[in-house]
């Protein structure tokens, strides 16, 4: 059974789609399994104007949306805890409001003043807002928590970030501020430590004697959608790569942290993070390549999306080699690669082991295959689990060896039960665990690296549009690793 967590949340952007989509089915979901019960209150706030039921109703549309039935005991307890008041977060003078209410739930419910602020709204309200829940009186001070949970984007480059996190300091202490990446609460990314530091056979193998690269593949299949307001000031570097992709190889390059806590897990990734070369001009240029998109039949080309400038330079695909300047990894490149409109939606990480030195079953005039590299692939999407591709005997005739693989995946009725990243990451926060959180130092070792490459690429006009939807990407992607003899694992004809 688990453990009931005391809470209160002040869910900021309380009628938005992130709000309707993942955070009311996770907070049911968490009431379901018992880590919120009796002492569990929630006041929403936007602009909109609604009172208790109306907003109670949004909720429960949340809930039959995402498959749940409403209409039962269990889901009308659920929703009694809900309460709402119309607020602007803008007007400072109302935030007493927002206290008052606050104050009465949380005796009403005995929340014992433990707060979670979320903010699910647009990020420039973040600083604001962190500001006026300490000036204005908001967290509790009867030794409750008070934990402010915020989404991405954290900044558009280093200087921005570091304002925002100047900001939320002045409220909020490192261990009360809870950063979402969303990827960080996927089943096999958190399998990442598991594999390594729970298996000597491939921690020990886990370094540049051994590993001759590594391949990160975040590939989406859709376009921009309704979106693209948010994306065309992005891209996929800042979108894709400042964050998931930098949280996910710090995980695979950090050392063994002493213990598996929070503190222990982030001063490793952010060791990580600092040995990670960050490019001059000319190594930026020649080690990370952009794309954009093209027209396919009767869909448009990246630039005539809606809500796209007919000469938007904005990348929909990166890919890249990163390398880091320590004892474990020099020498062994970090390839990645992330795009929208790819083959197909598919996340995956392929560790493609040295060869042995010696060949000694290769006899070229005799027309037999060379040995096949060793290959672990952690498969993190759609479908979950690892494989690892080893070299074995066939049974024909004479003796010829053939690529063979150890499978493990999920079977579908353990993945129905594994709980959604938003569901695992909010039971997280109710448990003060970091762990699967991004550190400010991780934040902004991430955003120096990439703010390099945006540098560069700034210098210069691209010549877009230039990959086809559905292919994986640019030519240049596929130069990239060919440039040092290598090749993606995963090509189109897999
Ligand atoms: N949606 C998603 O899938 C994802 C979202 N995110 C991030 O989550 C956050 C929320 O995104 P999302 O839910 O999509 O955004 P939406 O635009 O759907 O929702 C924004 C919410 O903020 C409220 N709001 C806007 N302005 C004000 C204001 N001045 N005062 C009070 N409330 C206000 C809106 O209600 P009203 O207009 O009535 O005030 C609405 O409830 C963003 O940081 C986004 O980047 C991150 C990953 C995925
Ligand atoms: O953060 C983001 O992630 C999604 C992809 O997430 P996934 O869990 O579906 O793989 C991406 O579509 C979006 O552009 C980005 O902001």
């Amino acid at each position: 059974m688990a453990t009931e967590r005391d809470a209160e949340f002040l869910m900021f952007g309380a009628t938005g789609d992130l709000a309707k989509r993942k955070l009311y089915p996770s907070l049911y979901n968490l009431y379901q399994k018992g880590t919120l019960g009796t002492h569990f209150v929630l006041l929403g706030t936007s602009r909109a104007k609604l009172n208790d039921d109306e907003f109670r109703d949004v909720v429960k549309q949340s809930l039959v949306h995402a498959g749940e039935k409403a209409d039962t005991k269990e889901a009308a307890e659920f929703l009694s805890r809900f309460y709402y008041v119309q607020h602007d977060v803008t007007d400072k003078a109302h935030y007493s409001v927002l206290r008052d209410r606050l104050n009465e739930l949380d005796k009403k419910y005995k929340a014992n003043g433990n707060r979670i602020f979320y903010l699910s709204m647009a990020p420039q309200f973040f600083g604001p807002v962190a500001g006026y829940i300490k000036t204005e009186g908001l967290q509790s001070t009867n030794g409750g928590f008070n934990r402010l949970v915020i989404e991405k984007p954290f900044g558009r480059d280093f200087e921005s970030a570091k304002k925002l996190n100047d900001e939320l300091s002045k409220s909020f202490d490192e261990n009360q501020i809870f950063r979402i990446d969303h990827y960080l609460g996927k089943e096999m990314i958190q399998n990442i430590m598991a594999l390594r530091f729970g298996n000597t056979v491939l921690e020990s193998l886990w370094n540049n004697r051994y590993i001759d690269n590594i391949q990160v593949t975040l590939a989406e299949k859709l376009g921009v959608e309704e979106r693209a307001g948010y994306y065309d000031n992005s891209g996929a570097l800042r979108d894709m790569v400042q964050n998931h992709i930098m949280q996910i190889v710090s995980l695979l390059a950090m050392e063994q942290p002493v213990a598996f806590l929070d503190s222990d897990i982030r001063t490793e990734k952010v060791k990580a993070l600092r040995s990670l070369r960050v490019y001059d001009v000319a190594e930026a240029a020649t080690n990370f390549i952009r794309g954009q998109y093209g027209s396919y039949g009767d869909e448009p080309d990246y630039r005539h999306e809606d809500d796209v400038p007919r000469d938007s330079n904005t990348e929909t695909f990166v890919a890249g080699k990163l390398l880091f300047d320590n004892y474990r990894w020099s020498g062994t490149p970090f390839y990645i690669r992330t795009g929208k409109k790819l083959a197909g939606k598919f996340t995956r990480i392929d560790v493609v082991f040295k060869k042995p030195l010696v060949d000694i079953f290769a006899f070229p005039q005799s027309g037999e295959k060379p040995l096949s590299a060793n290959v672990l692939t952690i498969f993190v999407e759609p479908n979950a689990g690892f494989s690892l591709q080893l070299n074995a005997k066939n049974n024909e005739p004479g003796f010829q060896t053939e690529p063979v693989n150890l499978t493990y995946m999920i079977d579908q009725a353990h993945s129905d039960q594994t709980p959604e990243p938003y569901e695992r990451l909010l039971h997280d926060v109710l448990k003060g665990d970091g762990t699967n959180f991004s550190s400010w130092s991780e934040v902004a070792y991430s955003w120096k690296f990439v703010d390099q490459i945006r540098r560069v690429w700034d210098l210069s006009e691209p010549d877009f549009p230039n990959y086809t939807p559905y292919s994986m990407g640019p030519a240049s992607a596929h130069e990239l690793l060919e440039r040092d003899h290598r090749e993606w694992v995963y090509h189109l004809n897999h």
